[in-house]
C-alpha cells in the first residue's frame, strides 16, 4: 500500500467499508412512455413514470433512467474527449486552472468538507456568460459574469461538451416537469426559475488511488441545485446514504443508464417532501474512473422558498426563504478561501417546528 498526503485521508468515521453493499433498492425507471409520439395525446401514457419518479424521490432522493432519448454518440464523444483531456501533463492543464477569480476550468484541489477530494475536475457553465452575484454578502446587490475557460487540447474537447451539455439540458427540463406533475402541480411549475439559469457541468476524473480505504473521491456532500444528472462510466464508486439506515449503498453502473438526484433546491421547493440525500463517491488501487456530473440550477435571483401549493396551516413552510445566487457564492467562497467552517446547507434556512 503507497503513502498519501494526509490532506486526503477521511476521519475514520467517513473512511469507506471495503465491502459493498449494492444498491437492489435504487429505482430503474424506463422513459420510455415519455419518449413516444403518444405521451402527447395521452396524458395516461406516462402517469405510471410520474408515480414511480414521485416514490423513488421520496424514497431514495436517487434513481436511474434508461430509454431517456440522449443521443448516446454525444455521450461517447464527451467521454473520448475527458480522457484526453484528463492525460494531458498537468502544467498543460493547470494553464486553465480555476481560481478565485476564474471560477470555471480545471481544478485538481477540490476539497469536501475540508479533506482533500481524491479528483481532477473541469467544471464549466452550460449558459454563457452565467450572470451571479459578485460576493455572497446580501448586501452587496453587484453582478459579475462567469466565462468558459477551454483547453487547446484536444481540439474537439469545446464541442463535444457543448453538445453534450445541450443534449442532456432537454433530460433534465423534462425530468422537472415530471417532477412537478408528481407533485400535484402543473408540469410547466418550475420552467421560469430555469430562464438565466445557472446550471453547471463538471467533469471528474478519479485516478488509481494507492490507499482506497483511507482517501474518497468526492466525500460525502449534497447537491445544491434542482436535479443532477449523473453519467458515470463502468467501473462504478458512486454510493448513496439510505434513508432508511444511514448505510452507503453502491449505485451499480447501468449501461446507457443515467443516475438523477434531488438537490436541495427541489427539496426546499417540495417542502421536505422531497429529500436531497447525502453521496460520495470511492476511489480504487486499479483502474481509473470518469464521471460526468450535469447540476441544473436556478437562475441567480431566484428566491428559494417552499411552494405555496404545498403549504397551508397544517403543514407549514419548513424554510424561510433564501437566494439561490447567494447559495452558490458562498459555497463556491468557502471551496477557495479554504475557511474552517461548514459550507452554508438549506437547514441553516430552516424554520423551528
Ligand atoms: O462521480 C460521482 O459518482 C459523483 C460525483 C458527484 O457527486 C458530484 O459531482 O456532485
Ligand atoms: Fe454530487
Amino acid at each position: 500500500m503507497g503513502e498519501i498526503d494526509p490532506a486526503f485521508i477521511q476521519d475514520p468515521d467517513h473512511r469507506p467499508k471495503l465491502f459493498i453493499i449494492e444498491a437492489e433498492g435504487i429505482p430503474l425507471i424506463d422513459l420510455s412512455p415519455i419518449n413516444s409520439p403518444d405521451s402527447i395525446t395521452d396524458p395516461k401514457a406516462i402517469e405510471g413514470v410520474v408515480r414511480e419518479i414521485g416514490s423513488a424521490c421520496k424514497g431514495w432522493g436517487f434513481f436511474q433512467v434508461i430509454n431517456h432519448g440522449v443521443q448516446l454518440d454525444k455521450l461517447r464523444n464527451i467521454e473520448t474527449a475527458a480522457r484526453k483531456f484528463f492525460a494531458l501533463p498537468l502544467e498543460e492543464k493547470r494553464k486553465i486552472r480555476r481560481d478565485e477569480k476564474s471560477v470555471l476550468g480545471y481544478y485538481d484541489c477540490e476539497r469536501t468538507k475540508n479533506v482533500r477530494d481524491w479528483k481532477e475536475v473541469f467544471d464549466l457553465t452550460v449558459e454563457e456568460p452565467a450572470l451571479v452575484p459578485a460576493s455572497p454578502d446580501p448586501e452587496d446587490k453587484e453582478e459579475t459574469e462567469w466565462h468558459n475557460r477551454w483547453p487547446e487540447h484536444p481540439p474537439e474537447y469545446r464541442e463535444a461538451c457543448e453538445e453534450y451539455a445541450q443534449e442532456i439540458e432537454k433530460l433534465a427540463l423534462k425530468l422537472m416537469g415530471l417532477v412537478a406533475l408528481s407533485l400535484g402541480l402543473p408540469e410547466n411549475k418550475f420552467s421560469r426559475y430555469f430562464k438565466d439559469q445557472t446550471t453547471s457541468m463538471t467533469l471528474n476524473y478519479y485516478p488509481p488511488c494507492p490507499s482506497p480505504q483511507l482517501a474518497l473521491g468526492v466525500g460525502p456532500h449534497k447537491d445544491g441545485g434542482a436535479l443532477t444528472v449523473l453519467a458515470q462510466d463502468e467501473v462504478g464508486g458512486l454510493e448513496v446514504k439510505r434513508k432508511t439506515d444511514g448505510e452507503w449503498i453502491r449505485v451499480k453502473p447501468t449501461p446507457n443508464a443515467y443516475v438523477i438526484n434531488v438537490g436541495d433546491s427541489l427539496q426546499v421547493w417540495s417542502n421536505d417532501i422531497y429529500h436531497s440525500v447525502e453521496h460520495r463517491a470511492m476511489v480504487n488501487s486499479e483502474k481509473k474512473r470518469f464521471s460526468i456530473a450535469y447540476s441544473l440550477k436556478p437562475s441567480h435571483y431566484t428566491l428559494i422558498k417552499p411552494l405555496e401549493e404545498l403549504i397551508s396551516e397544517e403543514n407549514p413552510a419548513k424554510y424561510r426563504p433564501y437566494n439561490w445566487g447567494k447559495f452558490m457564492t458562498h459555497r463556491k467562497l468557502t471551496n477557495f478561501k479554504k475557511l474552517n467552517v461548514e459550507n452554508i446547507q438549506i437547514h441553516h434556512f430552516r424554520l423551528s417546528e
